[in-house]
């Protein structure tokens, strides 16, 4: 049994075929992760396995479960969660809060359980707190726990991101552009954090990424895509010397 099988995936906008027969397998543990020159399709992969997107064809497979037409607000109960390209937080909210929203989404109560089991939302309140406070430390988060996100410098704001996702507890976790924005500095501490959350809390990490040396130093195999189709899958060293990925990073 695979973890995570694309078979054959496709998405069509009009006349373009952004993503054209695509299939790969992910690993549970592993970090895999897709490049590939603007508009090759990346997002657009990113944005169907996470059900922003229903494909035109092909099948996308998480343990087992054929997860292709799975209602988009089902995605985070089957342990998946993603972060953005660009970074989507609550601006006048503290960090703490931000997190707390990503939890709040995936509650299982509802607005009546909400008033008739007051005891049970108490419990849940409890769980997400837990979790949060839990993220916090992973992450440490705990200097700006209390701060609005719009007084915190982007390389914070990019962690908290990742924080966000984290915090509903997933077993795969989808990362779009970790780097992107980042100095050189930082994005050596998103490399530790990507580490680390698979280390320590055994997650798989599918990422998009432009940095190829974040993507070397992380990925245990990277698949290269252009104009929607793949060009190549192995280790990123395989991957970058791989002659027509060489050849569509320079435009020839
Ligand atoms: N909702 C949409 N409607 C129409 N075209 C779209 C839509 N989403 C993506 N595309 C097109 O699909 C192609 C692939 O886009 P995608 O964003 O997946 O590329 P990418 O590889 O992630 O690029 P980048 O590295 O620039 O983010 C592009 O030509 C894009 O314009």
């Amino acid at each position: 049994m695979s973890y995570l099988a694309v078979q054959g995936l496709s998405i069509q906008f009009g006349g373009l075929k952004a993503v054209d027969d695509v299939s790969f397998e992910v690993a549970q543990g592993e970090v895999f992760t897709i490049i590939g020159p603007n508009g090759a399709g990346k997002t657009t992969v990113f944005n169907m396995i996470s059900r922003l997107y229903t494909p035109t064809a092909g099948r996308i497979v998480f343990k087992d479960e054929d997860i292709t037409r799975l209602p988009v607000q089902l995605v985070a109960a089957r342990g998946i969660a993603r972060t953005f390209q660009n970074i989507e937080l609550f601006e006048n909210a503290s960090t703490l809060d931000n997190l707390l929203v990503g939890r709040h989404r995936h509650s299982s109560t509802s607005l009546v359980e909400d008033i008739l089991f007051s005891g049970r939302v108490r419990r849940q309140e409890l769980e997400h707190r837990e979790a949060v406070e839990r993220v916090i430390e992973l992450l440490r988060l705990q200097h700006c726990r209390d701060m609005l996100i719009s007084g915190l410098p982007y390389g914070v704001r990019k962690v908290i991101e990742l924080g966000r996702a984290l915090a509903i507890g997933p077993e795969l976790l989808l990362l779009d552009e970790p780097s992107s924005g980042l100095n050189v500095e930082e994005t050596d501490d998103m490399a530790h954090w990507i580490l680390d959350i698979r280390r320590r809390l055994g997650i798989t990490v599918l990422m998009v990424e432009h940095d190829m040396s974040l993507v070397s130093r992380v990925s245990d195999r990277v698949l290269a895509l252009n104009y929607g189709k793949i060009m190549a899958v192995g280790t990123a060293q395989e991957v970058q010397t791989h002659p027509d990925v060489v050849a569509a990073y320079l435009g020839t």
